[in-house]
């Protein structure tokens, strides 16, 4: 099966530091959850924002959902197809209550009020958040936020999920949900996570980034996490 992110030799910098990403590359293969670890600053959000054309790398190809993307409307079905979590979910909320942030992008992909109401319900009551429906968005606490954020990507039913860091702020039993939820979601996806126990619960494959390169890490007891975190 073709990849659904294929990155070869990406580099990139911030305008007056040093090189962020020096010939990192990967691919995304449907069925996987791909986790990327790596120090704080390594890049791994950098990468992220690569993969949707929110950064232009200044060497290095990428190629999504078959094509090669170069230029700005390349990426607008890329940033249609590819659902991105951001790390800070106040990048992300910005409407009065969490139903119209839900149904934001539904909305903007053509979808009428009524069908946009209609799927902002089934996704929050799929999440089991039917109960923040109503609520002001920005006096949600971190965690629920986060979990807003997740059903507002989710409910455009997207073909690949970019997460990064999902489970910074959620207690325990959140954290348990979110596991069980990304486990049974058909998506393959590309998670930034620092949390070993989560990426052994969730993922199928681990790359490091160190130095601006991406390697393969055996994240070992796999199965042992899953078990666990189910329990
Ligand atoms: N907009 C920006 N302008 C300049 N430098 C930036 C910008 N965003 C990030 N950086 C720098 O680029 C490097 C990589 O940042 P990035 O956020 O990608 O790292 P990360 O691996 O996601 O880190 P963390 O694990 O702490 O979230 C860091 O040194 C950071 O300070």
């Amino acid at each position: 099966m073709s990849p659904l992110f294929d990155v070869r030799g990406l580099v990139f910098g911030y305008p007056g530091q040093n090189t962020v990403l020096e010939q990192a590359e990967f691919a995304l293969h449907p069925g996987e959850r791909l986790c990327v670890v790596g120090p704080n600053g390594a890049g791994k959000s950098t990468l992220l924002q690569i993969l949707v054309g929110l950064l232009t790398p200044q060497a290095g190809t990428v190629v999504a959902f078959g094509q090669e993307r170069r230029k700005e409307p390349d990426f607008f079905e890329v940033r249609r197809r590819a659902g991105f979590v951001f790390q800070d979910p106040d990048d992300q909320l910005f409407c009065p209550t969490v139903a119209e942030d839900v149904a934001f992008g539904l909305l903007n992909l053509g979808k009428s009020r009524r069908e946009a109401a209609t799927i902002v319900d089934e996704t929050l009551d799929r999440l089991k958040l039917t109960h923040l429906r109503d609520r002001v968005t920005h006096k949600l606490s971190g965690g629920e936020k986060r979990l807003v954020t997740l059903a507002a990507v989710l409910a455009m039913e997207p073909d690949v999920l970019l997460l990064d860091e999902p489970t910074n702020a959620l207690d325990e039993r959140t954290y348990a949900r979110l596991v069980r939820m990304l486990l049974d979601l058909p998506q393959a996806m590309i998670v930034v996570s620092h949390d070993p126990h989560f990426r052994r619960a969730i993922g199928t494959r681990s790359l490091a980034l160190n130095n601006g390169r991406l390697a393969e890490l055996d994240e070992s007891s796999r199965a042992d996490a899953r078990v666990e975190t189910r329990s």
